[in-house]
């Protein structure tokens, strides 16, 4: 895979300040947000932040996204650490196809079996750039922000050490209960 970088910048929010750094592979560019102090940090709180632009940027109530990235920058702003904003849209089928996604549960079908009958797998995700990023910023061991069995995998293939799991829950509400119940029956989330 052919990656690009840019520089590191600096990126003040309301959340805290931040520095970033892009990352451009042959479909998408993603971010690392980084804590100020990131560099001095032996074992950094890291979260794998999957791209949501319904949930993270227009505040949908069908999952826990935005929730979790506002944790987590809080939290990382605080602590010290990193989170990688992963632009895998709707578990990387994309914008249009997460639509239609949506479409076929407002028709009764649950989040899985949405994306099989729109004949994508259950998670279209890979994690391959994330290697890099890790290597590029020199991340050996983290304490990992998340409920998904699949990044925990992934980071622990990569040779990189959890020394510890920190929950990503939120608050459940009438519109993303069936979601999150589902995460955690069918897809194996530790909810
Ligand atoms: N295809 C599809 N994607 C969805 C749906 N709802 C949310 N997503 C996408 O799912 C991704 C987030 O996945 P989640 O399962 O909520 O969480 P996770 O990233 O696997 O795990 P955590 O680290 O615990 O948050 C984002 O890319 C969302 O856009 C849906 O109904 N269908
Ligand atoms: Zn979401």
């Amino acid at each position: 895979m052919n990656i690009q970088q840019s520089n590191i910048a600096n990126l003040p929010t309301k959340h805290g300040k931040f520095k970033i750094k892009a990352y451009k592979d042959n479909n998408q560019e993603h971010l690392a947000i980084m804590s100020t102090d990131f560099e001095n940090l032996e074992a950094p709180y890291v979260r794998i932040h999957s791209e949501c632009l319904t949930g993270d940027t227009l505040g949908s109530l069908k999952c826990d996204c935005q929730n979790q990235l506002e944790l987590a920058l809080k939290f990382i702003s605080k602590e010290g650490g990193l989170i990688i904003y992963h632009r895998q849209e709707g578990r990387n089928i994309g914008l249009l196809n997460k639509v239609n996604a949506y479409a076929l549960q407002d028709a009764g079908r649950n989040t899985i079996e949405a994306n099989l009958e729109l004949g994508f797998k259950e998670d279209e995700r890979d994690y391959k750039v994330i290697k890099h990023i890790f290597e590029d910023l020199s991340v050996k061991k983290v304490k990992l922000i998340t409920n998904n069995p699949e990044k925990i995998n992934y980071v622990e293939s990569l040779g990189v050490q959890i020394i510890e799991r920190i929950p990503a829950i939120t608050r459940v509400n009438k519109y993303n209960k069936h979601y999150l119940d589902t995460k955690k029956d069918k897809m194996g989330h530790l909810l």
